[in-house]
Order: structure tokens, then sequence, then C-alpha cells
């Protein structure tokens, strides 16, 4: 899939993963609609991109993967503006075990939440244009994060939705691929302060501290390089792309 002209949206493009997924898809021709909360650092953003890719590449619009409401009208909004949606990135995520209800609100249920009011205007049987979701789930959503088992298993969860939906789709002639991206540990806020993030976890930090260590971590333009390729490699749908700072590779799962 070339990306020019074509319109992108990402949740949680404000900073880290998701900004480097709006910056890659935008240095290869695609517009991008910035969903995020963080009003400030998007608004930032956003300027910036402007400057750099032109006033009429870029939206940003304050949206919280948490509300369907606030989806419809993203969606709605970047379809009046932009004439459709092409790629979805569902990212946005958070890691707190103490806030857990919070946790799978965000991580599993806006991924869900997001690629059911975006399959309105993509879904090539009821008008739209067909296109990719590239959602992010983890490492943790391949196998267990033991200071963190809510966020395993939202992860866990993503993986899973993702590859029943590109099933789904291919089935139902929606014209929609469907991959996860699983990166190991990312040099992002999000890997600030672990320890007060593990809720009643904590007491095994250490054993995260060592993995940390041992398995490296990756930069933000290594995931979004593997969220670009799943993109605009057509043959690839209900891919689980394993990345960590080696290398990636593709998982194979059990037959059924
Ligand atoms: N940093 C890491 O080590 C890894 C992160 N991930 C996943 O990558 C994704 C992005 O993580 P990072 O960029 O590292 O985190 P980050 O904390 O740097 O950025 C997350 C962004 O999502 C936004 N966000 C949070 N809650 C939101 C909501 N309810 N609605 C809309 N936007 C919201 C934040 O405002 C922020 O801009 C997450 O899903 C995370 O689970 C996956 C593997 C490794
Ligand atoms: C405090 C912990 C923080 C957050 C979770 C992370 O942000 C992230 O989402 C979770 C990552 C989990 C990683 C788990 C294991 C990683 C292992 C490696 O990277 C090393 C091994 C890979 C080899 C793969 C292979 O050779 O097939």
């Amino acid at each position: 899939m070339a990306l020019s002209g074509k319109t992108a949206v990402v949740t949680g493009a404000a900073m880290g993963i998701g900004q480097a997924i709006t910056e890659k898809l935008l240095h290869n021709g695609a517009k991008v609609v910035l969903l995020d909360v963080n009003e400030s650092a998007a608004k930032t953003l956003v300027e910036n991109l402007s400057k750099q890719y032109g006033q009429d590449r870029t939206l940003f619009l304050s949206c919280n993967v948490e509300s369907e409401e606030q989806l419809k009208a993203a969606f709605e909004k970047t379809v009046d503006t932009f004439g459709g949606i092409d790629i979805l990135c569902n990212n946005a995520g958070i890691l707190n075990e103490n806030e857990w209800e919070k946790s799978v609100s965000i991580n599993l249920l806006g991924v869900i939440r997001g690629t059911y009011v975006a399959l309105q205007h993509m879904n090539k049987l009821s008008g739209g244009r067909g296109g990719v979701v590239v959602n992010t789930a983890s490492m943790a959503g391949l196998g267990p994060l033991i200071t963190c088992p809510v966020y395993t298993a939202t992860k866990h969860g993503v993986v899973g939705f993702t590859r029943a939906m590109a099933g789904a789709s291919a089935a139902s002639g929606y014209g929609i691929r469907f991959n996860v991206i699983c990166p190991s540990f990312v040099q992002t806020e999000f890997l600030s302060d672990p320890n007060s993030k593990m809720g009643q976890f904590s007491h095994l930090a250490d054993v995260i501290e060592q993995m940390i260590s041992k398995a490296g971590t990756l930069n933000v333009s290594d995931v979004a390089e593997s969220v670009l390729e799943m993109v605009t490699d057509e043959t690839k749908n209900g891919e689980a792309l394993m990345i960590f700072s080696k290398g990636k590779h593709y998982v194979t799962f059990p037959s059924m």
C-alpha cells in the first residue's frame, strides 16, 4: 500500500511510540490525525509537524479512547476533513496495576472501541475504502510479565482481538487488514518510575530490572519502522510482529 494520499488515525499520538508512528507515516506521504488526551504535548507536536510537512497534513483532535462518544466525533471529523480513513493505529496505552480497571478500559477496550467505530467508516461493505488497522500490543501480549498481570492480560487480549478481526474481515470482505506489533521494552516515558506502576507486585520490581538489563531497550523509530512494514505490506493480515533489541520476527501460533 503506497501512503501518498492516504489518511491515518493514530491514538496516543502525542508522545512516545505514537509520535514516532505519526512521523513515520507523514514522512512516507500519509496525512495523519493525532488523537490524544495530552492536549499541550499534542498541540506542540502538531505545530512542529505542520512546519515540516505542511498545514494540511496533520490534525490534532482531543480524544480519550475510553469514550465511544469522543471516538465517534473524532472519526467523523477525520472523514469530514480528509474524506475517509485508510489506516488506524490503535496505540494508546497505560501501565498501572493500581488502576487496573482503567488499564483494561484503555489498553483493551480502547482498541476494541476504536476499531468498531473506525469500521463504520473503513469497511468496504458499508461504503468505506478498506485499509489497514495496526494495533500496539507488547511482548507482554505473548508471554507473562509477572509484575503486571493486568497489563499482560490486556495485551494478550489485543493480540487475540486483532487476529480474530483479521479472520472475520477476510471472511466477510471488509477489505481491511488487521495486524499487531509486540515490542519488547521501548525507551519512552512509559518506562519511567516503573515500581510505582506495579501496585501489589512492586516487590517483584527486581525481576523486571533484570529483564530490561538482559533484553536491552528499543528506540521508538525501530517500532515505527515495523508499523510501516505492516501498513504497506499487503500480504500481511492477522500477523503479530515481535520486536526486540536484536531484531524482529513474525510470531507462529498453533493452528486451529
Ligand atoms: N514503552 C514500552 O516499553 C512499550 C510500550 N508498549 C505500548 O505502546 C503504546 C504506547 O506506549 P508509549 O509510547 O511507550 O507510552 P507513552 O506514555 O510515552 O505514550 C502514550 C500516549 O498515549 C496517550 N494516552 C494515554 N491514555 C490515553 C487515552 N485514554 N486516550 C488517548 N490517549 C491516551 C498519552 O497521553 C501518551 O501521549 C502503549 O499501548 C504501550 O502499552 C508496548 C511495548 C513496550
Ligand atoms: C516495568 C515494565 C514495563 C512495561 C512493560 C513494557 O513497556 C512492555 O510493554 C513489556 C515488555 C515485555 C517484554 C518481555 C520480554 C522481553 C524479552 C526480550 O526482549 C528478549 C527476548 C527476545 C528474544 C525473542 C526471540 O529470539 O525469539
